[in-house]
């Protein structure tokens, strides 16, 4: 590589890194994507080379982090096609292990070519990406308990034989709790069911990209064919088409499209259909037109049955069930931490040849531990809320019903569920013995409101950052 394009990749990739920091946050950002060294473009295929020091980095980074690396690559330099992250070439020889299996896009030449071929691709449109359903997240390998139980019949209905009663079927929940592993899962089932069915899967950020270059290439007419011949269609993190009016409006053609032939749709998003700011409104009732089913954030036994499912499918080696129990009480955020940590611990052990104990997940998952152990009390929610309400702390358990301390009381019983892990009695007992149903009314309000309420939403959009801060 040239001097000078050595020193333009390395500007363009410190603006990326800076951007993804925002975004990921920091543990994120210095685990997985700070180590990564840029290699050169090939000039023929417009492929761009992301190194990282470990086959097992290689991989996380690629199932969670390729499309947006890729398309921020493709924002910066128009020439960038695509991007091929990969261990680094003198490192090739360290073997480390994957739970999860190997979960590769199937344009980095993944052993998913009879899922391609039998699902079809957008290809010649300008779509270049084929159907990359990961042959790890299956129904089967889908551990279910109270949180996610629901969605997880709801997704089997989209994949059974006979029609389901609702399309679209919207998935909602917070990162790392098991969207795309659902999707992907639908993909595998309905195709065993139907093996010459045409599937598509696909993120938001990359229809996106794919729009584009439809557009910009004149194929738009090869591009809406092609898209709505899918029998099936998998779109995740939906959130990200906000804003993008054109996209949008051809989203809503091919659902309407696909819709009218009986065929089936799935969207996954971190958030409701009516808080995705800036969709317009015919193609937010069509997103919601289905069944929204939520995934809730696992609990501790979910938790649990999660690790000890990964270990019987996966483990080569033995995890005391005290390292098991604690990881499960720790690791709370989201399944993709909780199964994170433990691929990290076995890698660990199995490299350095130590047996899996207590202390070492202790010395070995510091940034993930420290992360999940930063708990919101619900008798900070009060202080905060009422600081900012500026109302008397004494108001959060009275029983006065003046509107001016009976919204503040509704929005810290809100916080309070979203941000801890209290049931509604235990809330309720926080607000001076109140009883669970109006904590619960209290709830399904302030949710009403944000939607209603741009004031609201601002309101509790603020004390969120300052109580996640
Ligand atoms: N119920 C579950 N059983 C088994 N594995 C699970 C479950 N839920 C999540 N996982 C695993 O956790 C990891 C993260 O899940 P997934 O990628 O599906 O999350 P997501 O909700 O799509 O997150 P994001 O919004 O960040 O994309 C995956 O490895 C997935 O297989």
């Amino acid at each position: 590589m040239e001097d000078a394009e050595a020193v333009n990749l390395a500007a363009d990739w410190a603006d990326i890194s800076q951007g993804l920091r925002k975004d990921l946050g920091h543990q994120l950002h210095s685990q997985w994507i700070k180590p990564i060294q840029i290699g050169g473009i090939d000039k023929d295929t417009g492929t761009l080379d992301l190194f990282l020091p470990t086959e097992f980095s290689a991989n996380w980074v690629n199932d969670r982090f390729h499309d947006r690396l890729q398309l921020a690559w493709k924002i910066a330099r128009s020439e960038v096609r695509k991007v091929r992250v990969q261990v680094h070439p003198g490192r090739r020889q360290i073997h480390e292990l994957r739970l999860d299996g190997g979960r590769r896009a199937a344009n980095d030449g993944g052993d998913t070519s009879a899922i391609a071929v039998a699902a079809g691709t957008i290809g010649d449109a300008g779509f270049t990406s084929s159907v990359g359903l990961d042959p790890s997240l299956t129904f089967a390998a889908f551990v279910t308990g109270e949180a996610n139980v629901l969605a997880k019949n709801a997704a089997e209905r989209m994949a059974a034989t006979e029609q389901p009663q609702f399309s679209p079927l919207y998935l909602k929940a917070a990162t790392g709790q098991g969207k795309t592993h659902l999707l992907h899962a639908i993909g595998h089932a309905y195709l065993s069911a139907h093996p010459r069915a045409r599937i598509f899967y696909c993120s938001a950020e990359r229809f996106m990209v794919e729009f584009v270059q439809a557009l910009k290439q004149n194929q738009m007419i090869e591009f809406k064919a092609r898209l709505r011949s899918f029998d099936l269609l998998l779109v995740d993190d939906i959130q990200f088409i906000i804003g993008k009016a054109s996209a949008q409006e051809e989203l809503l053609y091919t659902i309407d499209a696909l819709l009218a032939e009986g065929k089936r749709l799935v969207f996954a998003a971190d958030r409701a259909p009516q808080a995705l700011d800036g969709v317009e409104p015919r193609l937010l009732s069509r997103l919601s037109m289905g069944l929204v089913a939520d995934i809730q954030a696992a609990d501790i036994e979910l938790r649990r049955k999660i690790l000890e499912s990964k270990l019987t499918r996966f483990a080569p080696l033995d995890v005391p069930g005290d390292v098991v129990d604690f990881l499960a009480r720790t690791i709370t955020r989201n399944v993709r931490e909780l199964v994170g940590g433990l691929n990290k611990l076995i890698a660990y052990a199995q490299l350095t040849g130590q047996e899996v104990s207590l202390q070492l997940a202790e010395e070995q998952l510091t940034d993930i531990l420290s992360a999940n152990r930063r708990r919101i009390t619900i008798d900070e929610i009060q202080r905060t809320v009422c600081q900012f309400y500026r109302i008397d702390r004494s108001e959060m358990s009275s029983k006065r019903r003046a509107r001016a301390v009976v919204r503040p009381r509704q929005v810290a019983m809100y916080l309070a569920k979203v941000l801890t892990p209290r049931s509604y009695p235990e809330i309720g007992r926080k607000f001076g013995g109140r009883d669970h149903s109006t904590v619960i009314h209290a709830v399904r309000l302030i949710e009403d409101l944000r939607q209603r309420d741009a004031d609201m939403d601002g309101d509790v959009r603020s004390l969120l950052r300052q109580l996640e801060s």
